[in-house]
């Protein structure tokens, strides 16, 4: 891959345009889809197909192990679910698998409904938001009431809302950077350093007080559930509290905005979207029996994961590993990003950069190509738990809303774990009835 400094190799292509830099891989790539690039004084090999991303995380997963990106996170996720390796990953993953169960997020789904009905319900008419900060804390609401449900979650939720997007707007830069930068006297840093105490310590103390006071026996939510496993301590259920506000925050609070701002832009998709809702749930409110139904409304989503999804990740070979007809030797780091995947035109077409959700009606095979939540024993454990989320939340503010975008204004994509939106201002009107309101 052409394009490297000495000493910095691409990183200084990939933090100035991130996103550009990631698209561009798979036109330098070899026709197994593998392209050497240089992070610094490391050799990563990048994989800009499909085929390899299966390759990778299906066929290969047990002989990869998370590397040197996710021990970066350590600091905030500890050894939660994301970030540990091996058996340690292995045990936890198979005890919190049920937690993400049908039933368990039938469950969940109840507090999601009620707080989108407390978004749409909070809202006046004419009135200007930010569509992305309504999002975050929705859905920082919606992960965290379903870890803790009872009162003593309610100053953790709120520390929560403050300083988690301190953390993951600098999540990933950190992630990708040298250590030592970590602990340069920035202001930056302390504000890192500050948000990450905070999130930590108001965590530890729901744990105490939850132990103190009998939570696991009187409660069902998230924490409880963990609190009951015998073969977690307190600092392993603290690391797994903290990765799933992590993991599952930004992710959704995402697509969740950009959903709203394509279906501002496409008033046909908008129509059909809410009329599926009103032909589906009428006036009452939304549930998870819902869900399969709006076959729509997921289309949008599938399309806005598909065009704002992961943005990159690594992987370190444990032993040689082959991909395709290449051998990669142990210790050869890997990336991928699934953003740069999903708008490949020789699988997505020449409008593979466009926002078209009848693509997935019009060609149901790319779905085998469609990987947003990863694969493998690495696959997303709260994929259920989002497209829930995602869809409740959609539906019952659609319904009651139109959204107007800000005139001139065009969201910008800002990198992090996914490629989430900068700002986006909107103007919220009340919608008029459709003809099945009321009818159930
Ligand atoms: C649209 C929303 C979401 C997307 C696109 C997404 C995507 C992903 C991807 C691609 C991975 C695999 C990472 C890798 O291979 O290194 C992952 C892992 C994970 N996700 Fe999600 N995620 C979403 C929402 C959520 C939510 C809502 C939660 C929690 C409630 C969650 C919890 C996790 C956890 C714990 C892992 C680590 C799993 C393991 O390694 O065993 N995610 N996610």
């Amino acid at each position: 891959m052409p394009g490297a400094l000495p000493l910095l190799g691409h990183a200084p292509a990939l933090i100035r345009d991130p996103f550009g830099f990631l698209l561009s891989l798979r036109d330098h790539a070899d026709d197994r889809g593998l392209v050497r690039i240089q992070l610094g004084w490391m050799p990563v090999y990048v994989v800009t197909t499909h085929e390899r991303l299966h390759d990778l995380l299906v066929g290969q997963g047990r002989r990869v192990e998370k590397g040197r990106f996710f021990q970066r996170l350590k600091r905030l996720a500890g050894e939660g679910l994301s970030t540990a390796d091996g058996e340690l990953h292995r045990r936890n993953r198979r005890l919190i698998q049920p937690m993400f169960s049908k039933e368990r997020i039938a469950g969940y789904s109840e507090i999601m409904s009620r707080n989108a009905r407390i978004l749409a319900g909070s809202w006046r008419p004419g009135q200007r938001v930010d569509i992305y900060e309504e999002a975050a804390g929705y859905s920082i609401d919606s992960i965290a009431m379903s870890l803790f449900s009872s009162d003593i979650g309610t100053p953790a939720v709120e520390t929560i809302r403050t300083e988690l997007p301190v953390l993951l707007d600098m999540l990933l830069k950190r992630a990708a950077s040298p250590k030592f930068l970590d602990r340069l006297p920035v202001r930056y840093n302390r504000l890192f350093d500050r948000a990450s105490h905070q999130l930590s310590s108001v965590i530890d103390q729901v744990i105490g007080t939850a132990r103190a006071g009998g939570h696991a026996d009187e409660h069902d939510d998230l924490l409880a559930q963990l609190l009951r496993e015998k073969d977690l301590e307190d600092t392993q259920v603290r690391d797994e509290v903290a990765t799933l506000l992590f993991a599952g925050a930004e992710t959704t609070a995402s697509t969740l905005a950009w959903a709203w701002h394509y279906l501002a832009h496409h008033p046909e998709v908008d129509q059909q979207v809410v009329d599926e809702v009103r032909q589906v749930a009428g006036d009452r409110p939304v549930t998870i029996a819902d869900v399969p139904q709006l076959t729509t409304l997921r289309r949008v989503l599938d399309e806005v994961i598909r065009l704002h999804g992961v943005t990159f990740l690594m992987r370190r070979t444990i032993e040689p590993i082959t991909l395709g007809d290449t051998t990669l030797p142990a210790g050869a780091e890997v990336a991928f990003s699934m953003y740069a995947i999903h708008r490949d035109p020789a699988v997505f077409g020449s409008d593979a950069h466009a926002f078209n959700p009848d693509r997935w009606l019009d060609h149901p095979d790319i779905k085998r190509s469609f990987m947003p939540f990863g694969g493998g024993n690495r696959k997303c454990i709260g994929d259920q738990f989002a497209l829930a989320e995602a869809t409740i939340a959609v539906a019952e503010v659609l319904r009651s809303w139109r959204m107007e975008p800000l005139p001139g204004h065009t969201p910008q994509q800002v990198i992090s774990a996914v490629a989430r939106p900068d700002r986006v201002p909107m103007t919220v009107q009340p919608r008029e009835p459709g003809p099945t309101a009321g009818s159930h």
